[in-house]
């Protein structure tokens, strides 16, 4: 690399460190070297997340095409789909049939979301080897979203995680309206932090920080993922941006500069909760690979190919190809 360039981003970040109070410093192993950065891991949740809020419903072959494609990206992880009620989301209705006809590739993960014992029967039904459970961090949420209070939730993820974990799947755990909910406004972080603290103590081995309503911004997240840490290691904690106010890519920056290496995205910047009316898209894993990669972050994610499956899904849902990186990545392959 240029040396004046690999001196001004060692600046930049040295800069961005300094910031960091000394404390934190100290615990989170953060380089400073562009160079040394490492590895940050993208979940791709777009065939889930992504897809979950489409009124039209997707056949289960395109929704399979679009794992399949996804695999050959580079990804290491693509939530594939969610064992929940078809009369709560019709559009995962066809996860079974989805799970089952996706070519797995052995150095992929692909982990499906379950709320109840019912959901992990059929998940283990398909030869599931990952779940995630869905907390949240407002009642009024948790009620819309679980048809539950979050102490009935925690209940149910109880059972479902102690079976899951004794068959060795694994668990994951997400935490909605982390920086604001769309029924209660304010969400306290150590409020959340103790959700976290729960979700942890079940045995999930990774908790994702949702901004269900993409209202957060950078000081709000960085402040947020302090809090948190305290309760659960900032190696254990993911982030999950939608992008509802334009804020996901500030928003992951300022957690990458927090210490966290994993981010949760959506390729082409689908989705939406559907107990969250006005939600837009996650963030694009476009624009998250973009992003890293001008951060000298690996993420093994191949642009032009996540590219070429945003555009291809957004034809397929008749809609505008919404990510800027990917779009421009698009446009210089037909220059
Ligand atoms: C949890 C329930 C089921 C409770 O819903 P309920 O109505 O209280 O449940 P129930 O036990 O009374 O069952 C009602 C019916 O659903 C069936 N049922 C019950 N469970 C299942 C299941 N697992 N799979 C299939 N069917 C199921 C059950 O058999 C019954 O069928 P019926 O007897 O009426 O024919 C419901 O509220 C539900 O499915 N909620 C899921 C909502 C959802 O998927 N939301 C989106 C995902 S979360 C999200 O997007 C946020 C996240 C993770 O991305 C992070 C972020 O951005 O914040």
């Amino acid at each position: 690399m240029n040396l004046k360039l690999l001196s001004a981003k060692k600046s930049f970040f040295c800069r961005e460190l300094s910031k960091t109070p000394l404390s934190l410093r100290k615990f989170r192993s953060f380089s400073t070297d562009p160079e040394t950065l490492g590895f940050v891991k993208i979940v791709e949740v777009g065939p889930r997340d992504g897809l979950q809020n489409e009124k039209t419903l997707l056949d289960a072959e395109v929704k399979v095409e679009l794992i399949n494609r996804l695999s050959d990206s580079g990804l290491g992880v693509i939530e594939a789909a969610s064992f929940v009620s078809p009369k709560w989301v019709p559009q995962m209705a066809s996860s079974a049939q989805v799970y089952t006809n996706i070519k797995k590739k052995h150095n992929i993960n692909y982990p499906v979301l379950v709320p109840n014992e019912k959901g992990l029967e059929a998940a283990i039904n398909c030869g599931v080897k990952e779940i995630a459970v869905f907390a949240a961090a407002s009642e009024s949420f948790s009620n819309k979203n679980l048809n539950c209070s979050i102490s009935k939730s925690f209940e149910n993820f109880s059972l479902v995680t102690m079976k899951a974990l004794k068959l060795g799947i694994t668990v994951r755990g997400y935490v909605s309206c982390v920086l604001g909910c769309p029924y209660e406004g304010y969400v306290d972080p150590s409020v959340v932090a103790d959700v976290c603290l729960k979700l942890q103590d079940l045995g999930c081995y990774e908790i994702s920080l949702g901004d269900t309503i993409g209202v957060g911004t950078p000081e709000k997240s960085r402040h947020l993922i302090r809090t948190v840490s305290k309760k659960v290691p900032i190696t254990n904690l993911a982030v999950h941006f939608h992008d509802t106010y334009g804020q996901a890519i500030a928003n992951i920056y300022a957690a990458l500069m927090e210490g966290i290496r994993t981010v949760d995205s959506s390729v082409a910047g689908l989705g939406g909760c559907p107990y969250a009316k006005g939600a837009s898209g996650n963030v694009a894993t476009e624009d998250v690979v973009y992003l890293l990669n001008g951060l000298g972050f690996q993420s093994g994610v191949d642009l032009v190919e996540i590219a070429k499956t945003g555009s291809w899904i957004s034809k397929i849902l008749s809609k505008p190809y919404s990510s800027k990186a990917g779009q421009a990545t698009i446009s210089k392959i037909h220059q």
